[in-house]
């Protein structure tokens, strides 16, 4: 193999995008290609204007407008980007399955072997793959298996180099990895290729902090870390509902359990439940894999973290019913915030998705402000759901741009999003714009309760 000089990664989305912009602004040496076959997502990676790109990301403009056109290019040529790269990641979007075996649980590899399959096409040098993606145990030895039957006499090294950041923090994330995972073959060239990939993150990440492993080891870790986290947020949601029956308030015990050094204080921060485009889907990956190896009592164990999360939401719109008389059929509630968190324009899984749909069955009448997601994705979230008919979710729902003008006559004000802006809204005005009582459901705690019962409002907050 030679000497890495190239690289591509194939998908220019959540993750490709700011991972290679990160390498290409931090190795000048290196030339990043990515690829998509999404020609308006390239466009938009490549358009002028920063404020186009495709992905909402604090820090993301500045490291593109740093390295593209330098080093880091966007573009629909796969083939040829496979053709020049000595190292190739693949980064594409790993979903649940919605057909077939593991329907609903497994991850569905078909873009991951698609891509395997343009890589034996058109590789006529060896080459290194790098699964980027979030995959189940044993995938590379399928993504090897492809690779090794082209009958090119083209050698073929398969690594595991799992992704760790947040979106929202993701800039932060990948300069200031916690650890870098590479798995590989513990045979010479499996060490050299590994060896060939830690080089790259050692530009900026620190030596000891970029962890070796064999393949298997790195591709089950991605999952069982994020099966932690998620589990941290469904432990403490479900706390937040045995605080909601007790004086005790959920804020005060995780701070209290958080300053035990073995707990932290990290992640126990209660919600209307996770969202997001991998939680939900790696458990279930997980809950899928131990099953599939009889491992029933594994499998159950981790399927509570989403069952957990389903309650969390669904007693959040519940707690909403109730406080509003057994009935919204026809009251106008604004949703404040629709993105799965702040900081990001994905909607992925946002629990907003859930709670909207859940209100709508019961008549109500929506008004929806995010500040950084479109009419268009949110009816498209909606109309995912297969609820109702794509007329009838237009006709119960209004996005609008203005929180505090739209806040007039409404009956309800229900807070999904953590967005910042929420807590310096003009509060006063809304409360005087508001049908009385004016409730607000606050499912991310950044509202101060006193305050707003000081100004008038009803206000429950989650956990409390
Ligand atoms: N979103 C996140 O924060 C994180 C995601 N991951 C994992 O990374 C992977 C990618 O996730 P995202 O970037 O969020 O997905 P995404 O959906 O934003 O992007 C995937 C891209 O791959 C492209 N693609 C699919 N098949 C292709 C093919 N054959 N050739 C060229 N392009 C193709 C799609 O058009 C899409 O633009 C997933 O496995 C996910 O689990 C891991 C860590 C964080
Ligand atoms: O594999 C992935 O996709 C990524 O998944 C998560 O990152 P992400 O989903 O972008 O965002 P998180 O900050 O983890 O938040 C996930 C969800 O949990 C919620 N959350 C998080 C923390 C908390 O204390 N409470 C809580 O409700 C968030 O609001 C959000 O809806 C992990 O944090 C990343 O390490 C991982 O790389």
């Amino acid at each position: 193999m030679s000497e890495i000089k190239n690289i591509c990664c194939i998908g220019a989305g959540y993750v490709g995008g700011p991972t290679m912009a990160v390498i290409a602004a931090q190795c000048p040496h290196l030339k990043v290609t990515v690829v998509d076959i999404n020609a308006e997502r390239i466009d938009r990676w490549n358009a002028e204007d920063l404020d186009e790109l495709p992905i909402y990301e604090p820090g993301l403009k500045e490291v593109v407008g740093k390295a593209r056109g330098k080093n880091l290019f966007f573009s629909t040529e796969v083939d040829r980007a496979i053709d020049e790269a000595e190292m190739i990641f693949i980064s594409v979007n790993t979903p649940t399955k919605t057909y077939g075996k593991g329907k609903g649980q497994a991850a569905d590899l078909k873009f991951i072997e698609l891509c395997a399959r343009d890589i034996a096409r058109v590789a006529r040098e060896d080459k290194i793959v790098v699964e980027k993606s979030t995959l189940p145990v044993r995938t590379a030895s399928a993504l090897k298996e492809i690779l090794q039957n082209t009958g090119k006499g083209v050698h073929f090294e398969v690594l595991s180099n799992p992704e760790f950041l947040a979106e929202g923090t993701a800039i932060n994330d990948l300069l200031h990895a916690d650890r870098v995972l590479i798995g590989g073959d513990d045979t010479a060239s499996g060490k050299k290729a590994k060896d060939q990939l830690s080089a790259i993150y050692e530009n900026w990440i620190p030596k000891e902090r970029i962890l070796q492993t064999n393949v298997w080891s790195s591709e089950l870790s991605k999952l069982v870390a994020n099966a932690f986290l998620a589990q941290r947020v469904s432990s403490i949601n479900s706390i937040s509902a045995l605080c909601e029956k007790t004086d005790a308030n959920i804020g005060e015990v995780a701070r209290a359990i958080g300053y035990d050094s073995r707990i932290g204080p990290k992640f126990l921060q209660a919600s209307v439940g996770f969202g997001g485009s991998c939680f939900q889907k790696d458990i279930l990956n997980l809950v899928y894999i131990a099953r599939s190896f009889g491992l029933e009592e594994v499998a159950d164990y981790w399927e509570q973290v989403i069952l957990i999360n389903n309650y969390q939401r669904n007693r959040f719109v519940d707690k909403m019913i109730t406080s509003m008389y057994n009935t919204v059929a026809g009251k106008k509630i604004l949703l404040l915030g629709w993105a799965f968190k702040k900081d990001t324009n994905d909607t992925r899984e946002s629990a907003a998705i859930y709670v909207a749909d859940a209100l709508i069955e019961e008549r109500a009448s929506l008004v929806i402000y995010d500040p950084k997601v479109s009419e268009k994705r949110i009816l498209q979230d909606l109309d995912a759901l297969g609820t109702r008919s794509p007329e009838e979710n237009r006709k119960a729902l209004t996005v609008i741009q203005d929180p505090v003008l739209a806040s007039e006559q409404s009956h309800a004000i229900a807070i999904l999003t953590e967005w910042d802006e929420f807590k310096t809204l003009d509060w006063e005005s809304v409360y005087k714009k508001m049908l009385k009582p004016a409730f607000v459901f606050d499912g991310r705690r950044i509202l101060d309760t006193e305050q707003m019962e000081a100004i008038g409002f009803s206000c429950y907050t989650i956990g409390q």
